[in-house]
Protein backbone atom coordinates (compact mmCIF):
# COMPACT_ATOMS: atom_id res chain seq x y z
CA UNK A 1 0.00 0.00 0.00
CA UNK A 2 1.71 3.26 -1.03
CA UNK A 3 0.55 6.46 1.21
CA UNK A 4 -1.40 8.14 -2.59
CA UNK A 5 -3.63 5.09 -2.10
CA UNK A 6 -3.93 4.17 1.50
CA UNK A 7 -7.62 5.46 2.19
CA UNK A 8 -6.91 5.78 6.45
CA UNK A 9 -4.79 8.80 5.25
CA UNK A 10 -7.72 11.12 3.99
CA UNK A 11 -9.82 9.70 6.80
CA UNK A 12 -7.27 10.65 9.16
CA UNK A 13 -7.08 14.47 7.54
CA UNK A 14 -10.42 14.81 7.32
CA UNK A 15 -11.01 13.75 10.90
CA UNK A 16 -7.87 15.96 12.33
CA UNK A 17 -9.88 19.23 11.04
CA UNK A 18 -12.86 18.05 12.99
CA UNK A 19 -11.86 16.13 16.40
CA UNK A 20 -8.91 17.29 18.23
CA UNK A 21 -5.99 14.68 16.96
CA UNK A 22 -8.60 13.07 14.89
CA UNK A 23 -10.13 10.59 17.62
CA UNK A 24 -12.19 10.68 20.31
CA UNK A 25 -9.74 8.65 22.55
CA UNK A 26 -6.06 9.88 22.76
CA UNK A 27 -4.81 6.16 22.67
CA UNK A 28 -6.43 5.25 18.84
CA UNK A 29 -4.47 8.11 17.68
CA UNK A 30 -0.87 6.61 16.98
CA UNK A 31 0.87 9.17 18.46
CA UNK A 32 3.43 6.94 20.20
CA UNK A 33 4.21 4.71 17.46
CA UNK A 34 3.61 7.24 14.60
CA UNK A 35 2.01 6.99 11.32
CA UNK A 36 -1.75 6.58 10.59
CA UNK A 37 -4.49 4.57 12.74
CA UNK A 38 -6.46 2.50 10.89
CA UNK A 39 -10.14 3.38 10.28
CA UNK A 40 -11.89 0.24 10.83
CA UNK A 41 -15.11 -0.45 8.55
CA UNK A 42 -16.22 -3.61 10.20
CA UNK A 43 -15.15 -6.34 12.23
CA UNK A 44 -16.31 -10.51 12.43
CA UNK A 45 -14.86 -12.56 15.01
CA UNK A 46 -11.03 -12.30 16.03
CA UNK A 47 -10.36 -9.59 13.00
CA UNK A 48 -11.38 -6.17 11.89
CA UNK A 49 -11.22 -4.58 7.99
CA UNK A 50 -9.96 -1.11 7.82
CA UNK A 51 -10.73 1.45 5.45
CA UNK A 52 -8.73 -0.28 2.47
CA UNK A 53 -10.27 -3.58 3.41
CA UNK A 54 -7.22 -5.03 4.86
CA UNK A 55 -7.56 -7.61 7.19
CA UNK A 56 -5.85 -7.39 10.94
CA UNK A 57 -6.11 -9.94 13.55
CA UNK A 58 -7.23 -7.61 16.43
CA UNK A 59 -5.83 -7.61 20.01
CA UNK A 60 -7.29 -5.11 21.43
CA UNK A 61 -11.19 -6.09 20.75
CA UNK A 62 -12.09 -2.44 21.56
CA UNK A 63 -9.62 -2.75 24.25
CA UNK A 64 -11.02 -5.81 26.30
CA UNK A 65 -14.77 -5.80 25.72
CA UNK A 66 -14.73 -7.89 23.17
CA UNK A 67 -14.52 -11.13 24.51
CA UNK A 68 -16.25 -13.30 22.20
CA UNK A 69 -14.82 -11.73 18.99
CA UNK A 70 -16.70 -9.43 17.25
CA UNK A 71 -20.79 -10.18 15.64
CA UNK A 72 -21.12 -12.98 18.25
CA UNK A 73 -24.06 -14.19 16.88
CA UNK A 74 -26.39 -15.00 20.15
CA UNK A 75 -24.74 -11.55 21.19
CA UNK A 76 -26.28 -9.88 17.94
CA UNK A 77 -29.39 -11.61 18.57
CA UNK A 78 -29.99 -10.06 22.21
CA UNK A 79 -29.12 -7.08 20.71
CA UNK A 80 -31.15 -6.58 18.17
CA UNK A 81 -34.43 -8.02 19.87
CA UNK A 82 -33.42 -5.24 22.80
CA UNK A 83 -33.16 -2.58 20.05
CA UNK A 84 -36.70 -3.32 18.73
CA UNK A 85 -37.84 -3.22 21.89
CA UNK A 86 -36.84 0.47 22.48
CA UNK A 87 -33.54 2.18 23.04
CA UNK A 88 -33.90 4.05 26.11
CA UNK A 89 -36.86 4.69 28.32
CA UNK A 90 -34.79 6.59 31.51
CA UNK A 91 -37.16 4.25 33.49
CA UNK A 92 -36.34 0.55 35.27
CA UNK A 93 -36.35 -2.39 33.33
CA UNK A 94 -36.17 -5.64 34.04
CA UNK A 95 -33.51 -6.70 31.96
CA UNK A 96 -31.06 -4.42 34.04
CA UNK A 97 -32.37 -6.37 37.49
CA UNK A 98 -31.18 -9.49 35.48
CA UNK A 99 -27.65 -8.07 34.54
CA UNK A 100 -27.56 -7.50 38.32
CA UNK A 101 -28.24 -11.00 39.34
CA UNK A 102 -25.73 -12.22 37.10
CA UNK A 103 -23.03 -9.91 38.04
CA UNK A 104 -23.56 -10.78 41.63
CA UNK A 105 -23.79 -14.34 41.27
CA UNK A 106 -20.32 -13.96 39.89
CA UNK A 107 -18.60 -12.24 42.36
CA UNK A 108 -19.58 -12.50 46.27
CA UNK A 109 -17.66 -9.88 47.36
CA UNK A 110 -20.72 -7.56 45.66
CA UNK A 111 -24.20 -7.71 47.69
CA UNK A 112 -25.31 -4.56 45.38
CA UNK A 113 -24.36 -2.94 42.39
CA UNK A 114 -25.06 -0.13 40.59
CA UNK A 115 -24.76 0.04 36.75
CA UNK A 116 -23.12 3.30 34.69
CA UNK A 117 -21.91 3.78 31.30
CA UNK A 118 -18.52 4.07 31.63
CA UNK A 119 -15.59 2.63 33.65
CA UNK A 120 -14.05 6.28 34.37
CA UNK A 121 -17.69 7.11 35.63
CA UNK A 122 -18.22 3.87 37.88
CA UNK A 123 -14.40 4.62 39.40
CA UNK A 124 -14.91 8.48 40.25
CA UNK A 125 -18.30 7.05 42.00
CA UNK A 126 -16.57 4.55 43.79
CA UNK A 127 -14.44 7.07 45.25
CA UNK A 128 -17.03 9.52 45.80
CA UNK A 129 -19.15 6.61 47.55
CA UNK A 130 -15.85 5.29 49.76
CA UNK A 131 -15.68 9.19 50.75
CA UNK A 132 -19.08 9.25 51.58
CA UNK A 133 -19.21 5.96 53.44
CA UNK A 134 -15.98 6.63 55.67
CA UNK A 135 -16.50 10.78 56.02
CA UNK A 136 -12.84 10.48 54.88
CA UNK A 137 -11.31 12.26 52.13
CA UNK A 138 -7.81 10.77 51.25
CA UNK A 139 -6.74 7.89 49.17
CA UNK A 140 -4.40 5.72 47.83
CA UNK A 141 -3.85 5.05 44.06
CA UNK A 142 -0.93 3.55 42.72
CA UNK A 143 1.88 4.96 39.90
CA UNK A 144 1.13 3.21 36.38
CA UNK A 145 -2.22 2.34 37.04
CA UNK A 146 -5.43 4.21 35.37
CA UNK A 147 -8.87 4.50 36.55
CA UNK A 148 -10.80 6.65 33.95
CA UNK A 149 -10.19 10.82 33.72
CA UNK A 150 -11.99 11.75 36.52
CA UNK A 151 -9.88 14.89 37.94
CA UNK A 152 -8.80 13.36 41.03
CA UNK A 153 -7.53 9.95 39.43
CA UNK A 154 -5.98 11.23 36.63
CA UNK A 155 -2.47 11.88 38.89
CA UNK A 156 0.74 9.45 37.25
CA UNK A 157 -1.65 7.29 35.51
CA UNK A 158 -0.77 4.90 32.94
CA UNK A 159 -2.22 4.02 29.13
CA UNK A 160 -2.59 7.16 27.39
CA UNK A 161 -1.34 9.76 29.92
CA UNK A 162 1.91 8.12 30.02
CA UNK A 163 2.31 8.02 26.35
CA UNK A 164 1.81 11.71 26.34
CA UNK A 165 4.39 11.70 28.87
CA UNK A 166 2.39 13.83 31.63
CA UNK A 167 2.34 13.30 35.32
CA UNK A 168 -0.98 14.98 35.64
CA UNK A 169 -3.74 16.45 32.76
CA UNK A 170 -4.00 20.21 32.53
CA UNK A 171 -7.00 21.09 33.42
CA UNK A 172 -6.60 19.64 36.85
CA UNK A 173 -6.12 21.69 39.80
CA UNK A 174 -3.74 21.06 42.66
CA UNK A 175 -6.60 21.38 45.07
CA UNK A 176 -8.36 18.62 43.41
CA UNK A 177 -5.72 16.12 43.67
CA UNK A 178 -4.23 17.41 47.14
CA UNK A 179 -6.29 14.32 48.94
CA UNK A 180 -4.87 11.73 46.28
CA UNK A 181 -2.17 10.05 47.36
CA UNK A 182 0.17 8.43 44.85
CA UNK A 183 2.38 5.42 45.95
CA UNK A 184 4.66 2.49 43.58
CA UNK A 185 2.91 -0.80 42.69
CA UNK A 186 4.23 -3.20 44.41
CA UNK A 187 5.89 -1.65 47.35
CA UNK A 188 5.23 -2.70 50.53
CA UNK A 189 7.68 -0.60 53.06
CA UNK A 190 5.99 2.53 51.26
CA UNK A 191 2.11 1.39 51.57
CA UNK A 192 2.89 0.58 55.23
CA UNK A 193 4.68 4.47 55.68
CA UNK A 194 2.19 5.90 53.82
CA UNK A 195 -0.61 3.96 56.62
CA UNK A 196 1.32 4.79 59.29
CA UNK A 197 1.21 8.79 58.43
CA UNK A 198 -2.14 9.08 56.52
CA UNK A 199 -3.83 5.72 57.86
CA UNK A 200 -7.15 7.44 59.59
CA UNK A 201 -7.75 9.21 57.20
CA UNK A 202 -7.63 7.46 54.50
CA UNK A 203 -11.34 6.56 52.84
CA UNK A 204 -9.94 3.83 50.20
CA UNK A 205 -6.72 2.63 48.25
CA UNK A 206 -8.16 2.21 44.75
CA UNK A 207 -5.66 -0.73 42.82
CA UNK A 208 -5.92 -2.35 39.11
CA UNK A 209 -5.10 -6.04 40.97
CA UNK A 210 -3.54 -6.75 37.29
CA UNK A 211 -2.45 -3.27 35.84
CA UNK A 212 -3.26 -3.47 32.27
CA UNK A 213 -2.66 0.30 31.67
CA UNK A 214 1.56 -0.63 31.80
CA UNK A 215 1.26 -2.90 29.81
CA UNK A 216 1.02 -6.07 32.53
CA UNK A 217 1.55 -5.62 36.15
CA UNK A 218 0.51 -7.92 38.92
CA UNK A 219 0.19 -6.69 42.17
CA UNK A 220 2.45 -9.50 43.92
CA UNK A 221 0.45 -11.62 46.44
CA UNK A 222 2.35 -10.01 49.30
CA UNK A 223 1.29 -6.84 48.05
CA UNK A 224 -2.23 -7.21 47.36
CA UNK A 225 -2.40 -9.35 50.89
CA UNK A 226 -1.04 -6.37 52.71
CA UNK A 227 -2.74 -3.74 51.11
CA UNK A 228 -6.20 -5.68 52.36
CA UNK A 229 -4.69 -6.39 55.84
CA UNK A 230 -4.15 -2.61 56.24
CA UNK A 231 -7.22 -1.66 54.90
CA UNK A 232 -9.23 -3.31 57.30
CA UNK A 233 -6.93 -2.33 60.33
CA UNK A 234 -7.27 1.38 59.70
CA UNK A 235 -10.92 1.31 58.30
CA UNK A 236 -10.29 2.35 54.84
CA UNK A 237 -12.07 0.48 51.94
CA UNK A 238 -9.99 -1.92 49.32
CA UNK A 239 -11.15 -0.74 45.82
CA UNK A 240 -10.25 -3.03 43.34
CA UNK A 241 -10.72 -1.53 39.59
CA UNK A 242 -11.27 -4.82 37.56
CA UNK A 243 -12.29 -2.64 34.73
CA UNK A 244 -9.99 -4.30 32.70
CA UNK A 245 -9.81 -7.79 34.32
CA UNK A 246 -13.13 -8.22 35.15
CA UNK A 247 -14.40 -11.46 33.74
CA UNK A 248 -11.24 -11.04 31.62
CA UNK A 249 -8.95 -13.16 33.48
CA UNK A 250 -11.42 -15.37 35.45
CA UNK A 251 -15.21 -15.87 35.55
CA UNK A 252 -14.77 -14.69 39.27
CA UNK A 253 -12.66 -11.99 37.95
CA UNK A 254 -9.04 -10.99 39.37
CA UNK A 255 -10.22 -11.12 42.75
CA UNK A 256 -10.80 -14.51 42.66
CA UNK A 257 -7.56 -15.26 41.44
CA UNK A 258 -6.15 -13.63 44.25
CA UNK A 259 -8.59 -15.20 46.65
CA UNK A 260 -6.22 -18.87 45.52
CA UNK A 261 -3.80 -17.67 47.18
CA UNK A 262 -5.21 -15.35 50.20
CA UNK A 263 -7.91 -17.32 51.32
CA UNK A 264 -11.00 -15.45 52.17
CA UNK A 265 -9.40 -12.15 50.09
CA UNK A 266 -12.37 -9.93 49.20
CA UNK A 267 -12.13 -5.96 48.27
CA UNK A 268 -14.66 -4.00 49.66
CA UNK A 269 -16.08 -2.12 46.51
CA UNK A 270 -14.97 -3.63 43.04
CA UNK A 271 -15.33 -1.03 39.89
CA UNK A 272 -16.38 -2.75 36.67
CA UNK A 273 -16.37 -2.29 32.93
CA UNK A 274 -15.84 -3.50 29.14
CA UNK A 275 -16.58 -7.28 29.16
CA UNK A 276 -19.70 -6.38 31.31
CA UNK A 277 -20.83 -4.39 28.23
CA UNK A 278 -19.63 -6.61 25.63
CA UNK A 279 -18.71 -4.01 23.12
CA UNK A 280 -21.49 -1.38 24.75
CA UNK A 281 -21.58 1.49 27.31
CA UNK A 282 -21.88 -0.20 30.32
CA UNK A 283 -19.68 -0.04 33.57
CA UNK A 284 -20.79 -0.99 37.31
CA UNK A 285 -19.58 -0.50 40.81
CA UNK A 286 -20.58 -2.55 43.66
CA UNK A 287 -20.10 -3.78 47.03
CA UNK A 288 -21.57 -4.91 50.40
CA UNK A 289 -24.85 -3.58 50.97
CA UNK A 290 -24.42 -1.45 54.01
CA UNK A 291 -21.42 0.00 51.73
CA UNK A 292 -23.78 0.45 48.60
CA UNK A 293 -26.78 1.62 50.85
CA UNK A 294 -24.90 4.50 51.23
CA UNK A 295 -25.94 5.72 47.37
CA UNK A 296 -28.94 7.80 46.19
CA UNK A 297 -32.31 7.59 46.98
CA UNK A 298 -31.36 5.50 49.82
CA UNK A 299 -28.29 7.71 51.41
CA UNK A 300 -26.72 11.00 51.18
CA UNK A 301 -23.91 9.80 48.25
CA UNK A 302 -25.11 11.45 44.91
CA UNK A 303 -24.86 9.49 41.84
CA UNK A 304 -26.96 9.40 38.65
CA UNK A 305 -27.42 8.66 34.84
CA UNK A 306 -29.37 9.27 31.84
CA UNK A 307 -28.63 6.27 30.22
CA UNK A 308 -27.44 4.12 32.79
CA UNK A 309 -28.75 0.79 32.65
CA UNK A 310 -29.70 0.99 29.18
CA UNK A 311 -31.54 -1.48 27.83
CA UNK A 312 -29.80 -2.10 24.56
CA UNK A 313 -26.41 -2.16 26.59
CA UNK A 314 -27.51 -4.54 29.16
CA UNK A 315 -28.50 -6.89 26.71
CA UNK A 316 -25.54 -7.11 25.07
CA UNK A 317 -23.90 -7.41 28.45
CA UNK A 318 -26.18 -10.29 29.86
CA UNK A 319 -25.83 -12.37 26.43
CA UNK A 320 -21.65 -12.09 26.66
CA UNK A 321 -22.14 -13.21 30.43
CA UNK A 322 -23.87 -16.14 29.45
CA UNK A 323 -21.52 -17.35 26.73
CA UNK A 324 -18.72 -16.95 29.05
CA UNK A 325 -20.16 -19.19 31.75
CA UNK A 326 -20.53 -22.08 29.20
CA UNK A 327 -18.07 -25.24 30.14
CA UNK A 328 -14.59 -25.19 29.53
CA UNK A 329 -14.65 -21.50 28.19
CA UNK A 330 -11.77 -19.96 30.34
CA UNK A 331 -9.64 -22.98 30.00
CA UNK A 332 -9.64 -22.50 26.23
CA UNK A 333 -9.22 -19.05 26.37
CA UNK A 334 -6.72 -19.00 29.03
CA UNK A 335 -5.18 -22.21 26.24
CA UNK A 336 -5.11 -19.69 23.72
CA UNK A 337 -3.61 -16.81 25.47
CA UNK A 338 -1.23 -18.99 26.68
CA UNK A 339 0.00 -20.45 23.26
CA UNK A 340 0.39 -16.93 21.85
CA UNK A 341 2.64 -15.56 24.91
CA UNK A 342 5.02 -18.71 24.77
CA UNK A 343 4.75 -18.68 21.00
CA UNK A 344 6.18 -15.03 21.25
CA UNK A 345 8.61 -15.74 23.63
CA UNK A 346 10.25 -18.31 21.39
CA UNK A 347 10.39 -16.77 18.38
CA UNK A 348 12.01 -13.25 20.75
CA UNK A 349 14.50 -16.14 22.06
CA UNK A 350 15.08 -18.09 18.65
CA UNK A 351 16.43 -14.16 17.34
CA UNK A 352 17.87 -13.29 20.27
CA UNK A 353 15.74 -10.34 21.41
CA UNK A 354 15.03 -9.88 24.91
CA UNK A 355 11.43 -10.60 25.98
CA UNK A 356 9.72 -11.40 28.10
CA UNK A 357 5.38 -11.86 28.82
CA UNK A 358 2.48 -12.57 31.32
CA UNK A 359 -1.12 -13.51 30.94
CA UNK A 360 -4.01 -14.08 32.80
CA UNK A 361 -7.33 -15.30 31.10
CA UNK A 362 -7.75 -13.84 28.12
CA UNK A 363 -5.54 -10.99 28.80
CA UNK A 364 -1.82 -10.72 27.95
CA UNK A 365 1.08 -8.29 28.21
CA UNK A 366 4.98 -8.49 27.07
CA UNK A 367 8.16 -6.47 27.41
CA UNK A 368 11.15 -5.99 25.59
CA UNK A 369 13.24 -6.75 28.27
CA UNK A 370 14.79 -9.15 30.04
CA UNK A 371 12.59 -9.64 33.15
CA UNK A 372 9.16 -8.89 33.71
CA UNK A 373 8.85 -5.02 35.54
CA UNK A 374 7.26 -4.85 38.79
CA UNK A 375 6.28 -1.53 39.00
CA UNK A 376 5.85 1.97 36.37
CA UNK A 377 9.43 2.85 36.73
CA UNK A 378 10.36 -0.57 35.50
CA UNK A 379 8.05 -0.71 32.78
CA UNK A 380 9.77 3.14 31.62
CA UNK A 381 12.88 0.88 31.14
CA UNK A 382 11.63 -0.22 27.64
CA UNK A 383 12.80 0.97 24.56
CA UNK A 384 9.93 2.20 23.38
CA UNK A 385 11.64 3.00 19.49
CA UNK A 386 12.30 -0.89 19.37
CA UNK A 387 8.08 -1.23 20.31
CA UNK A 388 7.11 0.88 17.70
CA UNK A 389 9.67 -1.04 15.40
CA UNK A 390 8.00 -4.33 16.71
CA UNK A 391 4.32 -2.65 16.31
CA UNK A 392 4.63 -1.00 12.45
CA UNK A 393 6.35 -4.65 11.91
CA UNK A 394 3.10 -6.36 13.17
CA UNK A 395 1.20 -4.18 11.62
CA UNK A 396 2.37 -4.56 7.85
CA UNK A 397 1.69 -8.09 8.52
CA UNK A 398 -1.64 -7.76 9.16
CA UNK A 399 -1.63 -7.61 13.27
CA UNK A 400 -3.19 -5.40 15.27
CA UNK A 401 -1.70 -4.70 18.84
CA UNK A 402 -2.31 -1.63 20.91
CA UNK A 403 -0.17 0.90 19.64
CA UNK A 404 1.43 2.28 22.60
CA UNK A 405 3.68 -0.25 25.37
CA UNK A 406 1.56 0.56 27.94
CA UNK A 407 -1.28 -1.03 27.12
CA UNK A 408 -2.29 -4.90 27.63
CA UNK A 409 -3.33 -7.14 24.59
CA UNK A 410 -6.52 -9.27 24.48
CA UNK A 411 -7.19 -12.54 22.61
CA UNK A 412 -10.65 -13.45 22.54
CA UNK A 413 -12.51 -17.01 22.18
CA UNK A 414 -12.81 -16.36 18.25
CA UNK A 415 -8.88 -16.37 17.99
CA UNK A 416 -7.88 -19.58 16.95
CA UNK A 417 -4.74 -21.73 16.55
CA UNK A 418 -3.88 -20.55 13.41
CA UNK A 419 -4.31 -16.91 14.00
CA UNK A 420 -1.91 -17.30 16.74
CA UNK A 421 0.74 -19.37 14.55
CA UNK A 422 0.25 -16.44 11.88
CA UNK A 423 0.89 -13.54 14.58
CA UNK A 424 4.14 -15.64 15.63
CA UNK A 425 5.34 -16.29 12.54
CA UNK A 426 5.10 -12.57 11.99
CA UNK A 427 6.53 -11.30 15.02
CA UNK A 428 9.99 -14.01 14.46
CA UNK A 429 10.30 -11.92 10.94
CA UNK A 430 9.86 -8.66 12.70
CA UNK A 431 12.23 -9.54 15.68
CA UNK A 432 14.62 -10.75 13.24
CA UNK A 433 15.27 -6.94 11.80
CA UNK A 434 15.28 -5.36 15.46
CA UNK A 435 18.20 -3.71 15.58
CA UNK A 436 20.11 -5.30 18.79
C1 LIG B 1 -8.54 -0.36 34.73
C2 LIG B 1 -9.37 0.69 34.06
N1 LIG B 1 -10.15 1.48 34.80
C3 LIG B 1 -10.93 2.41 34.25
C4 LIG B 1 -10.95 2.62 32.90
C5 LIG B 1 -11.84 3.67 32.34
O1 LIG B 1 -12.85 3.08 31.58
P1 LIG B 1 -13.56 3.87 30.40
O2 LIG B 1 -12.55 4.02 29.30
O3 LIG B 1 -14.72 3.00 30.04
O4 LIG B 1 -13.97 5.19 30.94
C6 LIG B 1 -10.13 1.82 32.07
C7 LIG B 1 -10.09 1.96 30.61
O5 LIG B 1 -10.20 2.92 30.00
C8 LIG B 1 -9.33 0.84 32.68
O6 LIG B 1 -8.54 0.06 31.95
N1 LIG C 1 -6.00 1.86 28.40
C1 LIG C 1 -7.30 2.38 28.11
C2 LIG C 1 -8.29 1.47 28.76
O1 LIG C 1 -8.07 0.37 29.08
C3 LIG C 1 -7.50 2.45 26.65
C4 LIG C 1 -8.88 2.86 26.25
C5 LIG C 1 -8.97 4.34 26.02
O2 LIG C 1 -8.73 5.11 26.94
O3 LIG C 1 -9.32 4.73 24.90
Amino acid sequence: MTPSTDLNIPLFERAKALIPGGVNSPVRAFKAVGGTPRFVKRAQGAYFWDANDQRFIDYIGSWGPMILGHGHPAVLEAVQKAALEGFSFGAPTEREVELAEEILSLVPSMEMIRLVSSGTEAGMSAIRLARGATGRSKFIKFEGCYHGHADSLLVKAGSGLATFGNATSAGVPPEVVQHTIVLEYNNIPQLEEAFALHGRELACVMIEPIAGNMNLVRASVPFMKRCRELCTEYGALLVLDEVMTGFRVALGSAQSVYAKSIPGFQPDLTVLGKVIGGGMPLAAFGGPRAIMEHLAPLGGVYQAGTLSGNPVATACGLATLREIQKPDFFDALSARTRSLVDGLQAAADAEGVPFCGDCEGGMFGFFLLPELPQNYAQVLKTDSARFNQLFHGLLDRGIYIAPALYEAGFVSAAHTADDVAATVTAAREVFKTLSK
